[in-house]
């Protein structure tokens, strides 16, 4: 069911060349998470770009440990990387926001921190002349499992065809160290927070229905109604056409 990873790797490298030369940039931007997703796509880019390339570390009210795991990422790789500590930040808006408002709901507070990242990683990109790159992957696209406008604000989607098994074998293959791919993948959103907790669905069966293999019938139906409500995630917003 997974495809080749030296395949994948060299498909995806040539494809991220072209959309850099397109878009007349002279390299990419990562955020570097501690995670299986961002750490393929930070390995890519430094086979692609070489160290015209940042991968930056935005940490917000994050676990120091993944912390640690994006540091490692970065120094394993050899990728350039810089931490910008979003924590102060985010709690000024929040406590700001919440002398108007009262306390938030989690959702809309959590999503908040994508969407801190997205604007450092934009800042950050257009300085430096760099393609933001995003690292979400056909799970989580179809399940809508990332914050509109947090994560999914970016540029290109260069894992956004593979499955997560498929990230999982292309970071072996790209030399991500092993305890980065072994853990269990997070949102980092709050405490105890796992992917496939809060989908209420493995990554073992969104591969097997991705990949057109059969799956139990409920499973199939969960799937396709959260991609059915996310449908919306995935497209430019509606426009109001006048006659
Ligand atoms: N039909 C519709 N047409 C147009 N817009 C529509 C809409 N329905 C909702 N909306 C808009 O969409 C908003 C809801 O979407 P959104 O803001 O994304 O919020 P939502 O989907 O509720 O939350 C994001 C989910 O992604 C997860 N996540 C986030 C970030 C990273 C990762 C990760 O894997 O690392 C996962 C997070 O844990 C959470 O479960 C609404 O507030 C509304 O403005
Ligand atoms: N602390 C962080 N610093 C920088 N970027 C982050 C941070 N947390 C999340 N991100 C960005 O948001 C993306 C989405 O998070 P997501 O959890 O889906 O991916 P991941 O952490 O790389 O892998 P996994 O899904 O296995 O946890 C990350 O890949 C990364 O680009
Ligand atoms: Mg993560």
């Amino acid at each position: 069911m997974y495809r080749d990873p030296a395949l994948l790797a060299d498909k995806i490298s040539e494809w991220l060349a072209l959309k850099i030369k397109e878009a007349k940039k002279s390299g990419g931007i990562v955020g570097l998470s501690g995670g299986v997703d961002s750490a393929v796509v930070a390995a890519l880019l430094r086979r692609v770009c070489g160290k015209d390339m940042l991968a930056l570390i935005l940490p917000c009210q994050s676990l120091a440990s993944d912390i640690e795991d994006a540091k490692l990422v970065a120094e394993v790789l050899d990728v350039p990387y810089r931490e910008l500590d979003l924590t102060s930040t985010y709690e000024t808006l929040m406590k700001e926001a919440e002398a108007l408002e009262g306390p938030f709901e989690r959702l809309p507070a959590a999503n908040v921190k994508p969407r801190l990242r997205m604007t450092a990683l934009y800042l950050f990109g257009q300085q430096r002349n760099f393609l933001v790159c995003g690292t979400g992957n056909k799970a989580e696209i179809t399940m809508g499992y990332f914050t509109k406008y947090g994560d999914s604000g970016v540029d290109v989607l260069p894992l956004g065809d593979l499955l997560k098994g498929e990230v999982f074998k292309l970071a072996e293959y790209l030399g991500v160290p092993e305890k980065i791919y072994k853990k269990p993948p997070s949102a980092g959103l709050w405490e105890g927070q796992t992917d496939e907790e809060e989908m209420g669905i493995s990554y073992h069966m969104l591969d097997l229905y991705l990949a057109g293999k059969e799956v139990p019938p409920d499973v199939a139906e969960k799937i396709r109604k959260a991609s059915l409500r996310a449908e919306h995630k995935r497209k430019t917003p509606p426009i109001c056409k006048i006659g």
